[in-house]
């Protein structure tokens, strides 16, 4: 289970973004974190996803508290972890062809012996053909960019998947075929997805259940307690 415990957090210890808010997703659960333009929700994803030490509050990762975040965080923890964000080219480094990108993880954890064998895997499904396997970022479109960005992010196999995001600024088809592979991905392993975003009939349809950030705030502004917003399948 990731389970996160009245987590304050921000970027001024003194005016917090995110206040007191709990959140847990079971393991092979799809969670949709819904809210506002400006709220918090990357800072809260960021949080889950081991790259922002919140203020204060617990995050636990399969019934182990969690104590460093960012390089600090132990490696078995980091790779159970896949993050992919709303913006490809912010998170990729523009000098990798796209078959190196995907390959980066496993290069960082000295599995380079495996990189071809799982980028070929990796990349059929989401429509990365060969060709597109050996341009650079600049000589690819941000739907095909953001495709390699999650193949990337299934590289180690994570336990739990991050999407911040992932399909703002995407064409229908992208979107589709984004949410698709991410499906596939998690029917096949029981992974976890907490995806963050804007976008309620595609969270809606595509979570097992949705969390509104406005009912995790009280009326004064100040979060006091989680309050999940169950919506299966069949109500939708
Ligand atoms: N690196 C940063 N330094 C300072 N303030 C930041 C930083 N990143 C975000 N913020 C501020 O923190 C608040 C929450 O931002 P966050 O990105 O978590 O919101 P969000 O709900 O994900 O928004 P959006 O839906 O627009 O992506 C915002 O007021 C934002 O301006």
């Amino acid at each position: 289970m990731l389970e996160l415990h009245a987590i304050t957090a921000g970027y001024d210890r003194r005016a917090p973004v995110v206040r007191e808010v709990s959140l847990t997703v079971e393991p092979g659960e799809a969670v949709g974190l819904l809210g506002p333009s400006g709220c918090g929700k990357s800072t809260l994803a960021r949080v889950a996803a081991l790259l922002h030490r919140p203020d204060s509050g617990t995050l636990v990762l399969d019934g182990e508290p969690v104590r460093g975040w960012r390089h600090q965080a132990p490696r078995a923890l980091r790779t159970a972890i896949g993050v992919v964000f709303q913006q490809p080219r912010l998170s990729s480094d523009p000098r990798l062809r796209l078959a190196d990108l995907i390959a980066e993880p496993l290069r960082a954890t000295g599995r380079r012996e495996e990189a071809a064998g799982r980028v070929a895997e990796l990349a059929a499904p989401l429509g990365l053909t060969p060709d597109l396997l050996r341009r650079r970022p600049h000589e690819v479109s941000d739907g095909q960019l953001q495709r390699a960005c999650l193949a990337r992010a299934l590289a180690l196999r994570p336990r739990w998947l991050i999407c911040d995001e992932v399909t703002a600024m995407l064409d229908a088809s992208t979107t589709a075929a984004l949410v698709e592979a991410i499906e596939h991905y998690r029917s096949t392993t029981g992974a976890g997805l907490l995806a963050v975003g804007h976008d309620h009939t595609l969270l809606r349809r595509w979570c097992d259940r949705t969390v509104h950030w406005d009912a995790l705030t009280s009326s004064d502004g100040h979060t006091t307690a989680a309050l999940d917003v169950p919506a299966s399948r069949s109500a939708r």
